[in-house]
């Protein structure tokens, strides 16, 4: 299958998240489904932040969303420290769930209007019983370590912060809970680009602090090229490429990687200028997705053999894959 198959995960031992052939899909009418995601695989190595690039409705935030069982996926496998989410359920999955935190696009409305901040970063904690004066002193220490003061911060309501001062709020309520893997799904681009830096310095300083593991999702590979160790470029709900950031920048091998490189603003990646852009402006239907390759109606690479045969991920590269019969290599 199309970028599928599993020879580009790498051996257990240090991998916290492993992701097998995940599959999504929902329902479209008339007994059509759109495929969401269709055969996903991935590993995030301990400490290791993977980058998850593409444009609106590659499938980013349903894989994020499948990650954590919400809703479960369709088919594939999901472990976490070889834990099988997707066998999981009741309290032992909402156990295990509390290693996984997300972070959201739009900070302020994903906080409670009504409640102040120290409930809303206390919730987690007093839900798994600990102690109120306990759950407390953490919301303080959490709210300190997202460069909030929590004697000014703790007392207020939502709507008196800005939307960057709110993804702090949103990384203490996640980070609160002691999560091993956290999903930050588009975390800065509702941010005006001067806070953007910010949150993502900050995002980077509790990596370090925490030791934590990140999967860093964002239609802007300009960010994601920034912060992540490794990336996988997805299109219309399978993997295009998953390589280490600086090779995927350097040595892009997929046209549809070029491609999204080609479109950065202010061309920050040398030679990405000459790469050719995509052929046609929108992305083909999830709910009908292309035979062989889903990229080739806008690849301009595209044969014969694309529309017939689905390319699967091949190693082109150190640790560099591609799922493409035409690479650039
Ligand atoms: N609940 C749903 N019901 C039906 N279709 C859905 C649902 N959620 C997502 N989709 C569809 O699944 C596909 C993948 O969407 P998804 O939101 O995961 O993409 P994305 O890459 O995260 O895009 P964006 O950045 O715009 O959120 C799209 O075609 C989308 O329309």
């Amino acid at each position: 299958m199309a970028g599928s198959g599993t020879d580009h995960l790498r051996p257990a031992e240090d991998v916290v998240l492993r992701v097998e052939d995940l599959v999504v899909e929902f329902p479209a009418g008339r007994g059509r489904k759109v495929h969401a995601v269709s055969g996903v695989s991935f590993d995030v190595a301990r400490g290791e932040t993977l980058g998850i690039v593409g444009e609106s409705g590659c499938g980013k935030s349903t894989t994020a969303r499948a990650l954590m069982q919400l809703p479960r996926p369709l088919s594939g496998s999901v472990r976490l420290d070889g834990a099988e989410l997707t066998a999981l359920g009741g309290e032992t999955l909402r156990r295990t769930r509390r290693r996984l935190q997300m972070i959201f696009q739009d900070p302020i409305s994903s906080l409670n209007p009504r409640r102040k901040v120290r409930d809303i970063v206390a919730e987690g904690p007093r839900l798994w019983g600990l102690p109120a004066a306990e759950a407390e002193k953490k919301v303080d220490e959490m709210l300190t370590a997202v460069g909030l003061d929590p004697g000014v911060a703790a007392g207020r309501r939502p709507h008196e912060f800005s939307g960057g001062q709110c993804q702090r709020i949103c990384i203490a309520r996640a980070l609160v809970l002691e999560p091993e893997v956290v999903i930050c799904d588009e975390p800065v681009s509702a941010l005006d680009v001067s806070v953007q830096a910010q949150i993502l310095g900050l995002l980077e300083d509790l990596k370090e602090r925490y030791r934590l593991t990140l999967v860093f999702i964002a239609h802007d590979l300009a960010v994601v090229k920034n912060v992540s160790d490794r990336i996988l470029v997805m299109y219309l709900g399978k993997t295009c490429e998953l390589a280490p950031s600086d090779a995927l920048v350097e040595r892009p091998a997929h046209p549809y990687t070029r491609a999204l490189l080609a479109s950065i603003p202010g061309a920050p990646v040398a030679g990405a200028q000459r790469y050719e852009r995509l052929t046609s402006g929108e992305p083909p239907s999830a709910a009908d997705p292309p035979s062989g390759c889903r990229f080739r109606t806008r690849c301009p690479r595209a044969e014969a053999r694309c529309a017939a045969e689905e390319p699967a991920m091949r190693r082109v590269g150190d640790d560099q894959w591609v799922a493409c019969h035409f690479p650039h290599v």
